[in-house]
C-alpha cells in the first residue's frame, strides 16, 4: 500500500529507466502501483500517453471497476483489466510493469503455439533467478505465455489465469511481459531478471546455430 505521491514518484523513475533501455517504444506499456487493497485502488498510467517522458499528469487513480476516481481525469490505460486481476488474485503485490521488448517478443513469438494457444518458456540454473525469488540450488521456472486477445477483459483474464505468484511474470505471445511484485523495486527488479534472461536466451540459441 503506498500513498499517491510516493507512487507516482516510483512510476515516473521506473519509467525513466524503462525509456532508457527502449522498453517503453510508440507509447507502449503501462505501469501501476496499489495504493490500496480493500477496497482496490491504483494509480495508473494514462492511456495512449509517451511514458518514455512520463509525467505525473499521466498518472490517474482508478477502483476495482476501473473507473476514475475523483479528483482525476482522463482515460486510464487500455489494459487496466490486467492490473485489477494481477492485484486481486495476489493481494502481497504492490507493482505491475507492462513492456514491449524485442527480446520478450521474440521469446513469446519462439515458445508459443498458436493451433494449442498457449506456451511458456523454461528457465533452469541460472544465477540471476535468484532475482526472482528462485535461491535453491537446482532452480527452474517456467514463465506462461497467453494470447494476445484484443478483447481486454478476455487478456485481462488469460493473463490472471495463467499467473503464478512465485514466477512474477506472464508474457502476452507478439505484445510483452507483465512483471510484477512486492513493491515497486521488486516489480522492477523482476522485469530487468526477465529481461536480462530473455536476451541471453535468444543470443545463445543464435550463436549456437551460427
Ligand atoms: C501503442 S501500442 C501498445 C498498446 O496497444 C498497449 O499494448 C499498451 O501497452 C499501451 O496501452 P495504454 O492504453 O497506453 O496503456
Ligand atoms: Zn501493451
Amino acid at each position: 500500500m503506498y500513498p499517491f505521491n510516493q507512487a507516482v514518484e516510483s512510476l515516473l523513475e521506473i519509467a525513466h529507466r524503462c525509456a532508457q533501455k527502449g522498453w517503453l517504444p510508440a507509447t507502449s506499456g503501462n505501469l501501476s502501483v496499489r495504493l490500496n487493497g480493500h477496497p482496490l485502488s491504483m494509480a495508473i498510467t494514462r492511456s495512449g500517453c509517451d511514458k518514455a517522458c512520463l509525467k505525473t499528469e499521466d498518472i490517474i487513480v482508478v477502483d476495482e471497476r476501473m473507473q476514475v476516481m475523483s479528483g482525476y481525469a482522463g482515460k486510464p490505460s487500455a489494459e487496466t483489466s490486467v492490473h485489477v486481476g494481477l492485484y486481486e488474485k495476489f493481494p502481497d503485490i504492490a507493482c505491475i510493469l507492462h513492456v514491449h521488448t524485442i527480446f520478450n517478443n521474440l521469446l513469446s513469438e519462439r515458445y508459443f503455439s498458436i493451433s494449442e494457444g498457449t506456451g511458456h518458456i523454461s528457465f533452469a540454473q541460472h544465477e540471476l533467478l535468484k532475482a526472482l525469488g528462485h535461491w535453491e540450488e537446482k532452480a527452474s521456472i517456467n514463465i506462461p505465455i497467453v494470447p494476445n486477445y484484443a478483447n481486454l477483459e478476455r487478456l485481462g483474464q488469460a493473463v490472471t489465469e495463467a499467473a503464478y505468484r512465485d514466477v512474477p511474470g506472464v508474457l502476452v505471445h507478439r505484445h510483452g511481459i507483465y512483471a510484477y511484485g512486492e513493491s515497486p523495486e521488486a516489480a522492477l527488479r523482476h522485469l530487468e531478471a526477465f529481461e536480462f534472461l530473455f536476451e541471453y536466451h535468444w543470443r545463445l540459441n543464435q550463436a549456437a546455430s551460427s
